[in-house]
C-alpha cells in the first residue's frame, strides 16, 4: 500500500496515523508515494497557519452553527422587537407617509436580512481575511517580489469588489423598496377583494402586481449581470496571475533565482491568497446588499419617539369637561400648503352635547383629531378645563375619553377583549355585559356560538354590529368626554334611537359627560344643546337646532335637502 506524501515538502505524512484526509490535505499537497515517514514542521505551521483556522471552521461546525443559530434568534427577535416599539410611539403624521406593506417589510423580511450579515457574512470574511493574511506573510517570506506582484493583483480584484459591493447596496434597497410596493399591491387586493370581484377588475389587479413583478426582475437581471462581470473580471485576474507566475517563475528557475520547490510553493499560496479575496470580495458584496437593506431598518429603529411620550404633562385633580377651540388652524403635516381648519373658535360646556355637521371634507373629524391630540394645531390653542391641552399628560387624557369612530374595525380577539381594550380600570365580565347592554349589542353577542368568546374576524359581524361593540368599549370606561364621529351611521333606526339615549347618561349620578358628536343624518342631532356648522374648514353658524332653522344658512338648507331626499 503506497504512503501519503507530501508533493509540495517531499515528506511523508503516515505518521498522522488517524486523522482524516481531510486535514491532511489542509496542510500538505498530496500523493501516495512511498517514502520515509517524518513530519514536516514548515508544512505543519504554515500550512496549519493558513488552512488550518478554514478547517477548524469545519471541525467546529456544528457548535459553530448552533451559536450563530442562537445569536441570530436572538438578534432578530430584538431587533423585531425594538423596530416595533420605535413604530408604535410615532406621532401619527408618520404613518400619513409610510404605507403598511413596507412597514410590514421592514419587520418581517428585512429585520431577518440584518441578522444574516452578522450570523454568516461577517463570520466567513473574518475567516478569509485570516487565511489571506496568512498566505500573504508567508508569500512575502518565500520571495518578497512575487509576493507584492501577487498583492497588486488582489488590489485590483478588491478595487473590483468594492465598486461591485457598492453596486450591490444599491441594488438590495432598491429591490427592498420595489418589493414593499408589490407587497402593497397584494395587501389591497386582499383587503379590497369583494370590490375588485364586484368590479371584475382582476385583470387590472394581475396587471398592477405584475408591473412591480417586472419591476422586480429588471433589477435582478441587471444584479445578476453585474454578478457576470464580478466573476469574469476574478477568473481573467486569476488566470493570468497564474500564466504570469509559471512565466517568470520559470525563467527565475533557469536563471537560478528561486528552485522548483519555491515556485510550487508560491504557486500554491498565491491561490489561497486570491480565493479569499475572492471570498472576502464575495462576502462584502453580501454585507452591503444586506447592509442596503437594513438602512431604513436602522433609521426607524434610531426614530426617537413622539415628545407626547416623553414629556410628562399635568393631571388635573378633577375634570369637569369643559372644551374650548381659541382661534385654532392646521393642516395636515403631509399637505401643508392646503389648510384644513381655520380660526375656529367654539367651547364645549360641562355636560353639554354639542353636534357638529358639514359637508363631506369640512374639516369635522380634523376637529376631533386636534381633540385627540393624534395632531397639534398649527396656530391657536385648545384649553381643557382653562388648561392648555398640550400641557396634560397624555396618557391621563386620552384615558378619560370615549372615541368611537366612523370605521368600526375591530381586533382579531374575542368579542369581551374588544369590549375591554384599553380600559384600564378592573372590569369584571359583568361590567363587559353592561356596556354591551348599554350599546344594545348584548343580544347579538348572546347568540353567537361562543358568546363573549367569539373571535372577532371581519366577515363575522356586520357594520352595525361592530359599530355597537366600539360603542360598548367607550361606554365602560365611562369616560368624562364622549367622541362619537358618525359613530350611529351603520345602525338602524330604532338602535339609533336606544343608543343615543344611553350615551349621554353617566354611571355616577353626580358626574356630567361632555358629548362631541359628528354626523351626517341630521335627524339624529337635533336634540344637541348646541349645532356647529362647518364648510371650508370654518365654523360658519352656531345655535340649536330651531335657531339654525330659522336662520335659513347652510344648516336649514342641509336639513331641507335630506328632508327632500328622504321624501
Ligand atoms: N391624514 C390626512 N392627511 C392629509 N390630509 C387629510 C388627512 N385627513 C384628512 N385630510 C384632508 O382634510 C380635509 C378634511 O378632512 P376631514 O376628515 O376632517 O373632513 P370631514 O368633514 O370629517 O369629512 P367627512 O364628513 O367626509 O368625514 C379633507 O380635504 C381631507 O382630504
Amino acid at each position: 500500500m503506497g504512503h501519503l506524501r507530501c508533493i509540495l515538502c517531499s515528506h511523508c505524512c503516515c505518521s498522522f496515523g488517524d486523522f482524516d484526509t481531510a486535514f491532511l490535505d489542509s496542510i500538505h499537497l498530496l500523493s501516495t508515494e512511498c517514502g520515509p515517514c517524518c513530519f514536516s514542521p514548515e508544512c505543519a505551521v504554515v500550512g496549519s497557519v493558513v488552512r488550518g483556522f478554514g478547517n477548524m471552521q469545519v471541525k467546529t461546525f456544528g457548535i459553530r452553527g448552533c451559536f450563530f443559530g442562537i445569536a441570530n434568534m436572538i438578534l432578530v427577535k430584538r431587533m423585531r422587537e425594538t423596530l416595533y416599539s420605535s413604530l408604535l410611539l410615532q406621532d401619527i403624521s408618520f404613518f400619513d407617509n409610510e404605507t403598511v406593506g413596507d412597514l410590514t417589510s421592514r419587520l418581517g423580511a428585512d429585520c431577518q436580512q440584518v441578522s444574516r450579515v452578522i450570523g454568516n457574512d461577517l463570520n466567513l470574511i473574518m475567516r478569509n481575511v485570516l487565511q489571506g493574511g496568512g498566505s500573504l506573510i508567508y508569500l512575502l517570506i518565500l520571495s518578497w517580489p512575487l509576493g507584492l506582484s501577487t498583492l497588486v493583483v488582489c488590489s485590483i480584484l478588491a478595487a473590483v469588489m468594492l465598486r461591485y459591493g457598492r453596486y450591490q447596496k444599491k441594488a438590495a434597497r432598491l429591490i427592498q423598496e420595489v418589493t414593499a410596493s408589490a407587497n402593497d399591491v397584494a395587501q389591497e387586493m386582499f383587503s379590497l377583494i369583494r370590490t375588485v370581484r364586484v368590479y371584475g377588475t382582476e385583470e387590472e389587479e394581475h396587471g398592477r402586481y405584475k408591473w412591480w413583478l417586472e419591476k422586480l426582475a429588471d433589477i435582478s437581471l441587471r444584479q445578476s449581470a453585474a454578478y457576470g462581470v464580478w466573476n469574469f473580471s476574478f477568473n481573467i485576474l486569476y488566470h493570468s496571475t497564474q500564466v504570469i507566475a509559471v512565466l517568470f517563475g520559470g525563467m527565475s528557475i533557469l536563471a537560478g533565482h528561486i528552485t522548483a520547490e519555491k515556485l510550487t510553493k508560491f504557486i500554491l499560496y498565491s491561490e489561497w491568497l486570491i480565493y479569499s479575496t475572492w471570498w472576502v470580495g464575495d462576502n462584502i458584496s453580501n454585507l452591503m446588499q444586506s447592509v442596503g437593506a437594513s438602512e431604513k431598518v436602522f433609521h426607524l429603529m434610531d426614530l426617537s419617539p413622539s415628545s407626547q411620550f416623553i414629556e410628562r404633562g399635568v393631571k388635573l385633580q378633577r375634570l369637569t369637561g369643559c372644551i374650548e377651540f381659541l382661534n385654532v388652524s392646521f393642516h395636515y403635516p403631509s399637505r401643508p400648503m392646503a389648510s384644513v381648519v381655520q380660526h375656529v373658535n367654539f367651547v364645549v360646556h360641562p355636560g353639554e352635547v354639542v353636534a357638529i355637521v358639514g359637508l363631506s371634507g369640512s374639516g369635522k373629524s380634523t376637529l376631533v383629531n386636534l381633540l385627540l391630540r393624534l395632531y397639534e394645531p398649527t396656530n391657536g390653542q385648545i384649553l381643557i378645563d382653562d388648561i392648555p391641552l398640550k400641557d396634560l399628560d397624555i396618557m391621563w387624557w386620552r384615558e378619560r375619553i370615549g372615541f368611537v369612530g366612523q370605521e368600526p374595525k375591530l381586533f382579531r380577539m374575542d368579542i369581551s377583549s374588544n369590549i375591554r381594550y384599553g380600559c384600564t380600570q378592573d372590569v369584571k365580565q359583568k361590567d363587559i355585559e353592561w356596556a354591551a347592554k348599554q350599546a344594545y349589542a348584548h343580544n347579538f353577542i348572546s347568540a353567537l356560538p361562543n358568546g363573549y368568546e367569539t373571535l372577532v374576524d371581519d366577515d363575522l359581524l356586520s357594520g352595525g354590529q361592530k359599530q355597537r361593540i366600539a360603542i360598548a368599549r367607550a361606554l365602560l370606561r365611562d369616560p368624562k368626554i364622549l367622541i362619537l364621529d358618525e359613530a350611529t351611521s351603520a345602525l338602524d333606526a330604532e338602535s339609533e334611537h336606544n343608543v343615543k339615549g344611553v350615551l349621554r347618561s353617566v354611571r355616577s349620578d353626580s358626574a356630567t359627560r361632555s358629548v362631541i358628536v359628528i354626523a351626517h343624518r341630521l335627524s339624529t342631532i337635533q336634540a344637541a344643546d348646541r349645532i356647529v356648522v362647518m364648510d371650508g374648514g370654518e365654523i360658519v353658524e352656531m345655535g340649536s337646532h330651531r335657531e339654525l332653522l330659522l336662520k335659513d344658512g347652510l344648516y336649514a338648507r342641509l336639513t331641507r335637502k335630506q328632508a327632500d331626499a328622504m321624501a
